[in-house]
């Protein structure tokens, strides 16, 4: 209310000046002319005056306010989900029955009432207005200062009304002069402590009190207006005080906030430090408000780095609602739920760790990588600087690794590859004693069907199941036989592959290798292999003439075909043992024991008996009952029973321990087979095995032999490359090992004779093992154990073959003009291996159809079995793995449709320019692409 003159009153209260002057006058208060003022407190006295004259007629009408609750579920700016109740307030006017009055005097009055109403609504409406603005600005402030004031009542805040009150007490002042209002009370869990609601609760009462106008009594005098005013205007002023005292709470509370914040900022940026929950802890400001919103903005941050929002924006926006949000914050802790949020923004701090680094003869690059806790492509990056081009597999040297590491800051120690092993082993041949002579062990090999496996039956009846009537003979992958000259020791898994399998992996395990040759039917392809797999292992060789029984023999045959493959038997005068045997009747076979006899006696083969045993893994199964099953061949020392085996990969007690004929033994010493139980796991045939007396020690090696094995495989893979060939030549002796198939055998030879020209005092090529016909998983298996490379010449690999290439890591290389092979194996050997045009082969498609059409001629229908099949690039058809032809396509159709390229397990329509396909022919499709020379 402020000081109006009385025109201005008039006005306002929609009556004459005449009326209001009258009022006036009758409420006592001194007279004046239309453009006198009345002050505020006069109008109050007018009003009262007014109401207390007219109360009466004023309660003809009485109003009467109808409350409905509802509750709603709204979602706040921060995205929470929140209940809130909505009080609906209705006011309604109702008549009562006004007093019985005479027509006249009743007309009268209600004329002056109604005047006097009406004047009473505009000042009251005017009034309303006026403390509805002040309220509103009031509103403001508390707000304000509720959310900053109550920073962990720092400000001596205990008898002040907590934040969540002070809201309420606002909106509870709104509720009660709007029609409708949204109430404050949010409901949320435990939010304000008990204490808090009660000394709240009576604030507000007081408050209230305070804020309604006191009424003046009905006989009030002058004297006693006077006071009242005096009063009133008292508390007024103390009210304005206190506004003011928490005003400036409330700036001071924003300030610290904002320097704490400020502080924290820094703290960060300066060093990644762990934030709140480390500052929640000393600092006030958890409890309170400015905590609450601190951590509603890392919730918002880490909800929008979640949406993928940029974070600054979103701050400025929620800058914006905070005054909204108020109504939603409670004084309540919520330290856990902070400390998540801000896991997610801020991170442990991480000091740099120097880690020592062991590399043994070389390290894979991401195994350095790894070691060091770097990314594998900073380790790359730094070996570009050094100039070592390298990929992620690749393996390094100690030098090169030592450098890297020290790059990187951290400790290079060199270890011995096999330092651990050597220790093991020291151990275990410290023991050993008592050295004695050991039997042979012979490997039977030969091709399919000459009598490998009835030769080996035949062996084993005659001599064992002989001797051991009634037992139960099994396939342990090994047995021994007792002759005049003493015991031999068969490996009795026939063929080269068993044998490769073993060498491949550095195991030695056979003494000798006896060849069977069908005194029928002569030197076939895997006799020669066979005997390429002996002589590139440098083993004995001892030559079974098989089937002597039969008529249609021809053993003259058989040594001439021997001889041209340089095995001069001594039947002929040369140094290869040749025994007649017939593995049906039996005949010959003890001079052949009688022969392995003797060869051994040469080779006079010895080991230690006593101490702890090593040896050879034959072989390896998981069987359902038993577990591990493995075959170990003991080569030093004695197996016993319950010792600690460290085989390959794994290790453990020998649970069980029996012998090819099933009977359980407790000890075998060399070149004994046993069976043994009691390995968590399979161990590869060839690996070998060792007894040991420290668990710790055999969990070390078998960590160990597991990243070895790896590395190896990474090696080996490497340096069968053809380029790499020339570096991993030693510096002596330096030899090209190849394995060469050829399409024809005049292509074989011309080549064979051209690469023979090429060797140099310096390095000899070797061709270790040679043929017509597709790369077979046999040659794969020479090549890998005797690091040798594969050339093929119009041939491509079998499916077998490539498949095991592929296992292998081993590159193929396939060649349609002899000087390209020449030119490369020359390269090679000088190490001079230049970027090459070499072909890729980009897709095969099977023919199984051919159809003829007088408009096309002959067309293929063909299933796309590898890759992809290109209309525009070059082709070659293959039958039965070799090359007949090599040229271009004329036409490629899928359906109806010519087409550019047709994809693996699709079917394609083509024809072949100048050449008429068959079924079952191959069409290869390839580019031809330069290759960078690799280290
Ligand atoms: N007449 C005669 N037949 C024999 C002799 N040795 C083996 N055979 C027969 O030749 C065939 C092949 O014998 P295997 O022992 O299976 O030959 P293998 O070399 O082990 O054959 P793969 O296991 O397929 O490599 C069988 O039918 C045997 O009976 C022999 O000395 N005389």
């Amino acid at each position: 209310m402020a000081t109006k003159t009385v025109k201005e009153l008039a006005k306002d209260s929609n009556i004459t000046t005449d009326v209001l002057l009258k009022q006036l006058k009758d409420a006592g208060l001194p007279t004046r002319g239309e453009d006198d003022s009345v002050s505020t407190d006069e109008q109050a006295t007018l009003v009262a005056f007014l109401k207390q004259s007219h109360g009466q007629a004023q309660k003809t009408r009485i109003g009467m306010t109808q409350k409905t609750t509802t509750t709603k579920k709204i979602t706040t700016t921060t995205g929470k989900a929140q209940n809130i109740n909505v009080v609906r307030a209705k006011k309604k006017q109702f008549d009562i029955q006004k007093p019985d009055l005479s027509a006249e005097k009743a007309k009268a009055q209600a004329e002056r009432e109604a005047e006097q109403a009406k004047a009473i609504a505009a000042l009251e409406a005017k009034q309303n207005e006026e403390r509805a603005k002040q309220e509103a600005a009031k509103r403001q402030e508390a707000t304000l200062a509720a959310m900053r004031a109550n920073s962990g009542g720092a400000n001596g805040g205990e008898s002040k009304p907590s934040a969540s009150v002070v809201v309420k007490k606002a909106k509870k002042d709104e509720a009660d002069k709007d029609d409708s209002v949204v109430s404050s009370s949010v409901v949320k869990k435990g939010t304000v402590a008990k204490s808090d609601v009660k000394s709240d609760k009576k604030e507000t009462k007081t408050d209230k009190a305070k804020k309604q106008p006191a009424k003046p009594a009905k006989s009030e005098t002058e004297e006693e207006r006077q006071a009242r005013l005096a009063r009133e205007a008292e508390e007024q002023k103390l009210r304005e005080i206190e506004a003011e005292n928490r005003r400036r709470a409330a700036i001071d509370a924003q300030n610290r906030t904002l320097e704490q914040m400020k502080q924290m900022a820094n703290r960060y940026s300066e060093k990644d430090e762990v934030p709140s929950a480390v500052v929640r802890k000393d600092e006030p400001l958890a409890a309170g408000l400015v905590g609450a919103a601190l951590e509603e903005s890392f919730e918002k941050e880490r909800r929008e780095i979640k949406r993928g929002t940029s974070s600054t924006s979103s701050r400025a926006k929620g800058g914006k609602k905070k005054g909204k949000e108020e109504l939603e914050i409670r004084p309540k802790s919520r330290g856990l739920k902070s400390s998540q949020a801000s896991k997610h923004k801020f991170e442990m701090p991480v000091e740099k760790i120097i880690h020592n680094v062991e590399v043994g003869e070389g390290i894979v690059v991401s195994d350095l990588a790894q070691k060091m806790a770097v990314k594998v492509r900073e380790v790359i990056k730094s070996l570009m600087k050094m100039g070592e081009m390298v990929r992620e597999g690749d393996i390094i040297d100690q030098t090169t690794a030592a450098l890297v590491i020290e790059e990187f800051g951290h400790n290079f120690i060199a270890v011995s590859d096999t330092q651990l092993e050597d220790d093991l082993q020291e151990a275990a041949t410290e023991k050993q004693g008592n050295v004695q002579t050991r039997p042979p062990v012979v490997t039977i090999m030969g091709h399919v069907d000459h009598g490998k496996t009835s030769l080996l039956d035949k062996i084993r009846e005659t001599k064992v199941a002989s001797g051991e009537a009634g037992g139960i003979t099994q396939h342990i992958g090994a047995y021994h036989v007792g002759t005049d000259r003493g015991v031999i020791t068969f490996l009795d898994t026939p063929g080269h592959a068993a044998f490769t399998a073993m060498r491949s992996r550095g195991a030695q395990a056979t003494d000798i290798v006896v060849i069977v040759v069908a005194a029928d039917d002569g030197v076939m392809p895997q006799t020669e292999e066979a005997i390429d797999h002996a002589r590139a292992a440098g083993t004995p060789i001892i030559i079974a003439m098989n089937k002597m029984d039969k008529d249609t023999t021809d053993p003259e045959r058989v040594l001439n075909e021997l001889s041209v493959k340089e095995i001069i038997t001594d039947a002929w005068g040369g140094d290869t043992s040749l025994v007649k045997v017939s593995a049906k009747t039996g005949m010959g076979i003890d001079e052949l024991l009688e022969t392995i006899s003797i060869q051994a006696e040469i080779m006079e083969l010895t080991a230690p008996v006593d101490g702890a045993a090593q040896g050879v893994v034959i072989e390896s199964r998981l069987d359902k009952g038993r577990g591990a099953v493995a075959s170990l061949l003991v080569k030093k020392g004695t197996l016993k029973q319950g010792d600690l085996v460290l085989a390959g990969e794994f290790y453990g007690k020998v649970r069980a321990m029996t012998d090819e004929n099933g009977e359980r033994i407790k000890s075998a010493g060399p070149s004994i087979p046993v069976e043994i139980l009691g390995l968590p796991d399979a161990p590869m045939a060839g690996s070998e095995f060792l007894v040991v007396s420290d668990e710790k020690k055999a969990r070390e090696v078998a960590d160990f032999r597991i990243a070895r094995e790896r590395e190896r495989l990474l090696e080996r893979q490497n340096k069968m490359r053809l380029e790499n060939m020339f570096a991993n030549m030693g510096s002596e002796a330096k030899t090209l090992n190849l394995i060469l198939k050829t399409d024809v055998r005049g292509s074989l030879e011309a080549l064979l004779s051209a690469l023979d020209e090429l060797s140099t005092d310096e390095v000899k090529v070797r061709v270790i093992s040679s043929g017509v016909g597709a790369i077979t998983e046999s040659d794969v298996i020479l090549a890998e154990s005797s690091e040798a490379v594969l050339l093929g010449f119009n041939v491509r690999a079998d499916n077998a073959g490539k498949r095991k290439a592929d296992e292998a890591g081993l590159d193929i290389r396939y060649y349609s003009v002899i000087y390209g092979l020449i030119d490369d194996v020359k390269a090679a050997m000088s190490g001079m291996l230049a970027p090459e045009h070499r072909e890729k082969i980009l897709g095969i498609a099977e023919v199984r159809e051919v159809f003829r059409s007088s408009k096309f001629g002959a067309a293929a229908g063909c299933m796309v079995q590898e890759g992809a099949i290109y209309r525009n690039k070059p082709i070659r058809v293959l039958r039965d793995d070799k090359v007949i032809f090599t040229g271009q396509l004329q036409s490629l159709r899928r359906y109806k449709d010519d087409v550019n390229e047709v994809k693996a397990g699709m079917e394609c329509g083509l024809a072949v320019k100048g050449y008429e396909v068959a079924a079952g022919d191959k069409i290869e499709v390839f580019e031809i692409h330069e290759v960078a020379r690799t280290l």
